[in-house]
This record gives C-alpha cells, structure tokens and sequence, in this order.
C-alpha cells in the first residue's frame, strides 16, 4: 500500500510517455499484487492518480473534455501477464480523449518488458480503420525516448484546425441518428422518419443507423459497443449530437452521454423542439413550454452537472442549440419550486385561453354553419389542401403551408363554400404523428378536442410516400383515443400527382377515399361532393333527431 502511494510522489520529464525507473516501480508493484496497476501522469510529468486496475477500471479525474482538445493525460500500466494493448485499453484511450496509453509487459521476475504505446490519430479520417496509431514497442529503458510532447501538440494543432474549419462552415448541427429495430416491420420507416424531424430541427444528418436488439440493455439501451462505435464515428463525422429515436429515461440519457460525450436527444426531445420552433400565437407557446418543462422536469432535477449543458443553449426560439430551444422567456434553468411555479402558471394561463375559446365556439355554433376539421398526419397536405379549397391564393388569408413537420400548431379556420350546402367552416389544425409525446397530447388537449366540434371530418393522407397505411392507422387510433373515431370521415389520398399508381390504387380500395393533389388542384370537386355528401348526411340525421326528439315531447304533452 505504502508503495502504491509512493508512486504519487514519482515525476517524469514533461512530455515522455515514462521513466526506465518508474517502469521498473510500477513491473515491481504489479508483480507483488498480481494485478494490473496503472498511472495517470499530466502533462507536466505528475503522477495525479494510481489504480490497481486495468485500463478501464482506472480512475480517472473529472476530465473536462473540450471538444477540440485532448484531455491532457496518459495513462502508464503494466500487463502482468505481458500482451500488447488490449481493446479495453484502446478504448480507453480513444473515450477518455487520453494524450496516449502505454502497457507494460512484466517479466517473470518482476521486471518491466516491452512498452507499447498508443495514441490517437486526427479526427475526419474516415475510413480508414482504426482510432489510434500503435507505436512500434520499445524496451523499458527506452520508454523515455519517444517525444510525446510533439506529438500531442501535432495532434492538438491537427484537431483545432479542423474545428476552426467546421466552425466556418458549419450553420447545422451534425447528428447521428440511432434507431432501435426490435423487429418492428417499420422499423426503418421510424428512421426515416426520425430524420425528417431532424431535418425539420435543423440538424444535418450525418450518419443514421438501425441498431437490431432484441433485448434493450438497461443502461445505455444498445450496449456499451455500439456506443463506442457511435463515438467513434461521431469523432470522424465531426457529429456532436447523437439522437434517438425512442425515448430516453433520464438516467439513460446520462448514462449515454456519459459514455459518449456527446449530446444526447430522443425523439421526444426532438418533437417538442420542433412544436418550440414552430409555435406562435399565446396559446401555442404556452402549451409547448408547459409540454417541455413537464417533460425536463424529472431530466433536469437529476441532472446535477448536465443542468448547465441544458440551459446553456438560448431559449429563444429561433437560436440555440436543437433540445434547448423555448417558445416561453424563461429558459429551462430553472430549479425544482421555479419550474412547479411555472407549471401551474401556464395551467392557469391556458385553462384561461380555453375558456375564452369555449366562448367562442359557442359563438359558431349558433351560427349553424357546418364545420369540417382537416386532420391528418403532419405533412400530409392539411394546410396546402385548405388554401386549395378556399382558394386563399392571396397572401394574407393563406395558411402557411411547407416542407415541415408541424408547420401547423395553431388551429386556423377559413370560410369555404360546399355546392348544395352553402358555406362552411374549414378548419386545419396541429398535424398527428405516431407515438406522439404525451406530455405534447396533454398540453395540447384542447387543441385535439376542438376537432371533436366539428360536424365532419377531412383525414387527409399522405399517399405519396412509403408507409401511407401505417401513417393512416396512427392517425385513427389517435382519433380513437379522443373519442372522435365515429365521426364522419371523409378520406383525402393527397399528394396523388407524386403516387406510385399501384400504391394509390390499393389505399383507394382499402379506404374508400378519394385521390386528390392539392398541389395541383386535382381531385378537388369530387372531394368537395363527396364532402358535401357527408355534411347533409350529419345534417339529415340531426333534422331526424329533432324530429324524433319533438314527436316524443308531443307523446308526453
Ligand atoms: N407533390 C405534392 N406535394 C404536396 C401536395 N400537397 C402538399 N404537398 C407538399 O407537402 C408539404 C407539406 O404540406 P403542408 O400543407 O404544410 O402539410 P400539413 O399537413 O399542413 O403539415 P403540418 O402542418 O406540418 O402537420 C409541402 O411541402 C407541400 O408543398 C400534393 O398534392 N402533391
Ligand atoms: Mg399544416
């Protein structure tokens, strides 16, 4: 034990990776315990910690790993059963950013063999195999000939210049999507999915992977491998966001980040960034921030050191780092009574906003005019069919319709008019998507049920890409978890000018809807007759309730 503490008091000369007397010490030592045991030397040639332990059980400082730099260490152990470096070993040193890794071999007698080192190659090398470069060994009494001083200051120079570059060119984060595939058939659609909405983020999308598991680790979800695969590429691909495509307890997420050092998002995280991307109006900021705080709470109160990461992006909406971004002023650092405070400040403030739109409503109905809710999965058309139909060519009536998840958070109705009907109310609203969050479903609970207001509904379906089906059957079981699933539905095939014909036909048949471009303005009529259909049919039945309704008051009279 004394002499374990004894190494403490060791210092080689700046820049070596050891001394011929320190391997002899540390052979000596390794040899008595048997074990493996390890020095953690600075860069100015002190030993700051002492393992008995094997490369990745060393213990290691808090190492603050700026993302352009080394971590300032090297780690020096013995191999007293000899052997070069091992995986755990180059792993070690690649996750923990280490300066380089030396093994000593030790003889029989307790006496220090060959050295093997190793230390990191530059980032962006892509393709070619390996994360590091292994120096050919040296005997011990020439471990203090190799300069790795130099080649720290090489490496670092190499690593800032490629940071400097990617700081002028980059306006995107780079991320790499991970999606787990438990044998779902749609597991690689999810993905696609997946990056979409990174897209919609505004992350450039690096590297995307579906990772086959059919058991999840507890942890770290794909294993302690696969994270250090995703490091590694992450490190080449010069990614610093790694983004699930399920969601992530919180210790989970710590514990990945912890492994990987990068920035950690599930799609929950993503989804809700977009909806803060994308809010406007008072009651759509609001029920994102309520969402986001209800979603980070039980995250940022366990969070400890990561708070800071958290909050450090800006919350305004249209800056910061993708997961910090906030429709609200308050930024996610809050503490546990500040973030309960404001969770019962924005209940309030929308229980209010509800109330004023219930009174609206109110309003409508009185109104009479027949109301159609368009409702669909996000980017299916929703808004571009709206425009279409209420020919809302000109600027200030059009809804904004594009290329995005969730374009739309606020309801919107327009005037339109039905041949045989008259006119009537159309209403385009938040688009749904599988899985939607459910902190998102609440918060935006009373934005769901107004589609429950109306006297019919559009679902609108996106037939041009893959997985129209699945999309399809998402959207009706969310519909059935509100209670609207016996509504009357009139089925839109959008985006018909961009279908495959076959795939069109089949979603014709097994719907019964009808193929329409809003784009192109094709299809309209024959959805408008087949809406006015549906509306005289709500109409007539209403008409037979009244009926019903006076003749049976008249029997009582
Ligand atoms: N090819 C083609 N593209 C269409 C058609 N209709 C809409 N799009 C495109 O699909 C994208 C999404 O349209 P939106 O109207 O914003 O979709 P949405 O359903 O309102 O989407 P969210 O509000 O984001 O949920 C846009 O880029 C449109 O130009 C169509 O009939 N054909
Ligand atoms: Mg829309």
């Amino acid at each position: 034990m004394k002499a374990l503490g004894n190494l403490y008091r060791r210092r080689i000369e700046p820049g070596r990776v050891g001394s011929p007397e320190l391997a002899r010490n540390l052979a000596e030592l390794s040899n008595d315990v048997r074990r493996e045991v390890g020095v953690l030397i600075d860069r100015r040639g002190r030993v700051i910690s002492v393992s008995v332990a094997d490369a990745k059980g060393t213990e290691f400082p808090d190492l603050r790993m700026g993302e352009n730099r080394l971590s300032g260490f090297h780690l020096l152990h013995t191999h007293p059963r000899g052997g070069a470096l091992s995986k755990g070993d180059l792993s070690t040193l690649f996750l923990k950013r280490l300066d380089a890794v030396s093994a000593i071999e030790v003889r029989n007698e307790g006496q220090p063999g060959l050295v093997h080192t190793a230390h990191l190659t530059p980032p962006g090398t892509v393709g070619e195999e390996e994360d590091w470069r292994i120096l050919p060994p040296v005997p011990a009494f020439q471990i203090d000939e190799f300069d790795l001083g130099a080649q720290v200051q090489a490496l670092e120079e190499e690593i800032a210049r490629a940071a400097r570059t990617r700081v002028a060119k980059k306006d995107h984060e780079r991320a790499i999507l991970v999606q787990i595939d438990q044998g779902e058939f749609d597991a690689e659609e999810r993905l696609d999915e997946l990056a979409e909405l990174a897209r919609t983020a505004g992350a450039e999308v690096v590297h995307r992977e579906l990772v086959f598991r059919r058991n999840l680790k507890p942890g770290t979800l794909v294993g302690a491998g696969k994270l250090e695969e995703l490091t590694s590429r992450a490190y080449h691909l010069d990614a610093d966001l790694l983004i699930f495509g399920q969601e992530l307890g919180a210790a989970q997420a710590r514990e990945i980040e912890a492994a990987t050092g990068l920035k950690i998002i599930d799609r929950t995280q993503l989804i809700l960034d977009i909806f803060a991307l994308h809010a406007q109006g008072v009651e759509s900021r609001l029920q994102v921030e309520l969402a986001q705080l209800r979603y980070m709470k039980p995250r940022l109160l366990g969070a400890g050191a990561a708070l800071s990461r958290i909050g450090g992006g800006g919350g305004s909406a249209g800056g910061g780092a993708i997961g910090t971004r906030g429709p609200g002023e308050t930024k996610l650092e809050l503490d546990r009574r500040r973030i309960n405070d404001r969770l019962s400040f924005l209940e309030k403030q929308l229980e209010g906003v509800a109330q004023r739109r219930e009174e609206r409503r109110k309003g409508r109905e009185r109104n009479a005019v027949p109301v159609i809710s368009i409702v669909g999965y996000t980017n299916a058309g929703k808004s571009t069919l709206l425009n279409a139909f209420t020919h809302a060519a000109e600027e200030p009536r059009r809804v904004l319709a594009e290329n995005k998840l969730f374009a739309t958070l606020r309801p919107t109705s327009r005037q339109g008019y039905l041949e045989g009907i008259g006119p009537v109310v159309l209403t385009d609203t938040v688009g749904f998507i599988r899985d939607l969050p459910k902190d998102l479903t609440r918060a935006f609970r009373s934005t769901l049920e107004e589609i429950g207001d109306a006297d019919v509904l559009l679902h609108v379906v996106d037939a041009a890409s893959p997985g129209a089906d699945t999309r399809l059957d998402a959207v009706n079981r969310i519909l059935e978890d509100l209670g609207f699933r016996d509504m009357p539905t009139v089925v839109a095939l959008n985006k018909a000018d961009a279908a495959n014909p076959e795939a069109l036909d089949r979603e014709l048949e097994r719907t019964g809807g009808i193929a329409v471009s809003a784009l192109k303005n094709r299809g309209l009529a024959e959805l408008k007759e087949a809406l006015a259909d549906a509306v005289s049919g709500v109409q007539r039945a209403e008409l037979a309730r009244q009926e019903e309704a006076r003749a049976l008051a008249a029997q009582y009279q």
